[in-house]
């Protein structure tokens, strides 16, 4: 059973302190990575929090909004590297073989924003036994110079290219919410639930919850995207939070 797993951000991060990992969360999050059943066969991706989204907003990157600043690239990069190399360090430390995969250094987008991703060598490093840690990071975009690519998009490529049985979420809600705040259970079409959906309470430039809920339609597997509390039961198999499955996949 191969699983991609998201941490969002805003989970190991302090997201209004620039660069500031939230040890806690973070320890939590390994806890239960490095104490489930899964085992090895997963794939880990993680986004930016105070780390990318502060400074992708200092030089005024998103999504779609690239930059040509040789020095707004290596600010980006570079936090979310270190970002990366805190999330690797006490994966590792748990006792997970987790390996580095930087997503700057081999993804591409079109002119049209289309995203290619190769996947060969997180493919054949979980073949190989090690747990990949992607993230959230800048990419290569012709026309644009170089934009933002979240970790959301980065699930929906990964989760085909690994065939996977389970992919989620782990935001800092526990679920997408309801305009009165209740979990929605399961989201079978944007429209059903874009009034509900905003951005981000923190620095967020790559589209919030709408921006999830739009990429994880996306996938032919469902989605669940749920909060931390809830990591050691979505590991264990069980479906807490929200369920994300476009019409093609029910
Ligand atoms: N309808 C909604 N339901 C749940 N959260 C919502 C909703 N609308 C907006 N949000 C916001 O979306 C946020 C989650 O998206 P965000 O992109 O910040 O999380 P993340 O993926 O965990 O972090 P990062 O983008 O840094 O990886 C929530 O903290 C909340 O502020
Ligand atoms: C801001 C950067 C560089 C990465 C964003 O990734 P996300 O937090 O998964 O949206």
């Amino acid at each position: 059973m191969t699983v991609v797993l998201k941490l969002g951000g805003s989970v190991i991060t302090e997201k209004d302190e620039p660069e500031t990992v939230d040890r806690t969360a973070l320890s939590a999050a390994v806890s239960a990575i490095a104490g489930s059943a899964v085992g090895e066969d997963i794939v880990i991706v993680h986004g930016g929090g105070s780390f990318g989204h502060h400074h992708a907003a200092e030089y005024g990157v998103s999504t779609t909004e690239g930059t040509h600043d040789v020095e707004g690239v290596q600010a980006i990069h570079g936090a979310m590297c270190r970002l990366n190399a805190a999330v690797v360090d006490a994966l590792s430390e748990a006792g997970v073989p987790a390996v580095p995969v930087h997503p700057f250094s081999a993804a591409a987008r079109d002119a049209d924003g289309d995203l290619s991703l190769p996947t060969a060598q997180v493919t054949t490093l979980l073949a190989e036994g090690f747990v990949p840690v992607l993230h959230g990071d800048l990419v290569a975009h012709a026309g644009a110079g170089t934009t933002v690519l979240s970790g959301d998009e980065l699930v929906v490529e990964l989760a085909p290219a690994v065939d996977a049985d389970r992919v989620g979420v782990c935001s800092t809600v526990p679920g997408v919410l309801d305009e009165d705040g209740d979990v929605i259970d399961r989201i079978a079409a944007f429209e059903a639930v874009a009034s509900a959906l905003g951005g981000s309470d923190a620095t967020d430039v790559s589209g919030g919850m709408a921006g999830k809920v739009r990429a994880l339609l996306a996938l032919s597997a469902p989605a669940l995207v749920f909060g931390p509390d809830a990591l050691p039961a979505f590991l264990a198999g069980e479906s807490p939070g929200t369920t994300i499955a476009g019409d093609d996949d029910l």
